[in-house]
């Protein structure tokens, strides 16, 4: 769980180096372009077509390399250069001096909270330092076409961090969200899953009138595959039983584990005969199943059915009694106990 957590982060930081280098790299060679036929000004040309090639190659070294923290390193002193010597360079003329404010997210959102800070302190008291030392020499005009350009510039790069890094955010909570309710192991659906779709089984049927089906399946005997294959082999097993059971049921039915080596079925619009065809069938396709290392394995399976109009506790605990029951019938056996 915390490697996929730390996987959906780290990919999240990738598209956005990503998106700032190649952002860079476009915008440096349109105003480029801009600054030679529009303004007459081949410094910041030369300069903005740099910014170009030193992200195309940081990009490049990223692809290779995979070291996202020195790539996103090298992309914020690019962006810091570029717009430090774009100040410079247009001595902070045509409202040239916006273009500073975008430095400070696009390093928080690629070098996190504590070095996003100490680059935005560092960077701001350098350009403050900038404008204190030239002051008198600045140029005081207010508006021009340039001062627009920059200003509507300006403004929609931070419209463009902004929006992406609020998408990327929402898609990686909700892949950890999704990530949060499977079981590492299996890649079924995990208890907590299983607990949120019993209730709104129950509510369902609670206004419907249909019945629900819990089915506990536990594996018998499984303390002694461990002893004698060993847990690997037990975890492989419990894999399997997984996609065994997974496989033997219908696409509205959810089966999840429930911890250990028991797993939980939840049959939406489904009644006493319905929940009880569809455990033993569960039950004769484990049976049948040749496990890793040749292990034969067979189910307990206690079933509980409701109405609704009671809690999800309520359900399982009748569940929990039938397998109970199950296991004392001598296990291999399915047993329903009625609400
Ligand atoms: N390999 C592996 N074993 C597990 C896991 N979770 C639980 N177990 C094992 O499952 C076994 C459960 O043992 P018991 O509760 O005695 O149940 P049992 O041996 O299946 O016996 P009955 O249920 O009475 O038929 C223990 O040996 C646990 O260590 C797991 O994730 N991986």
């Amino acid at each position: 769980m915390a490697r996929a957590s730390d996987d959906i982060l780290e990919e999240r930081q990738a598209r956005l180096l990503a998106l700032v280098l190649l952002f860079v790299a476009a915008y440096g060679g349109i105003i480029g372009l801009v600054n030679i036929v529009l303004f007459a000004s081949p410094q910041l040309a030369a300069m903005d077509f740099l910014a170009t090639a030193a992200s195309f190659t940081v990009l490049a070294y990223y692809r290779r390399s995979g070291r996202l923290r020195a790539a996103s390193w090298a992309a914020i002193l690019i962006l810091a250069g570029l717009l430090l010597t774009f100040l410079v360079l247009a001595r902070a003329a045509n409202a040239a001096l916006l273009w500073v404010t975008v430095l400070p997210p696009i390093a928080f959102f690629l070098l996190g909270s504590r070095d996003g800070l100490r680059v935005t302190v560092v960077f701001s008291l350098v350009v403050l330092a900038w404008l204190v030392s030239t002051f008198r020499q600045l140029d005081p005009a207010p508006f021009s076409l340039g001062a627009v350009l920059n200003c509507a510039e300006a403004l929609l790069a931070h419209a463009l961090i902004f929006r992406f890094s609020e998408r990327t955010r929402e898609a990686a909570f909700e892949r950890l969200r999704e990530h949060a309710q499977v079981d590492g192991l299996t890649g079924l659906a995990n208890r907590e899953k299983l607990d949120l779709e019993l209730s709104r089984a129950l509510a369902l049927a609670e206004r419907s009138g249909q019945w629900v089906a819990v089915a506990m399946i536990d594996l018998d005997h499984f303390k002694a595959v461990n002893d004698s294959h060993g847990h690997l082999v037990g975890d492989q097993v419990l894999l399997a039983l997984g996609q065994c059971l997974a496989g033997a049921v219908r696409a509205v039915d959810l089966v999840g584990r429930w911890g250990g080596e028991e797993f939980l079925l939840l049959c939406p619009s489904t009644d006493r005969a319905g929940a009880l065809a569809v455990a033993e069938k569960l039950r004769a396709a484990v049976a049948a199943e040749p496990f890793a290392d040749g292990v034969a394995l067979t189910v307990s399976i206690g079933v509980g059915i409701s109405q609704g109009r009671e809690l999800p506790e309520t359900v399982l605990d009748r569940a929990d009694r039938a397998l109970y029951a199950a296991k004392d019938a001598g296990r291999n056996c399915v047993v329903i106990e009625a609400a």
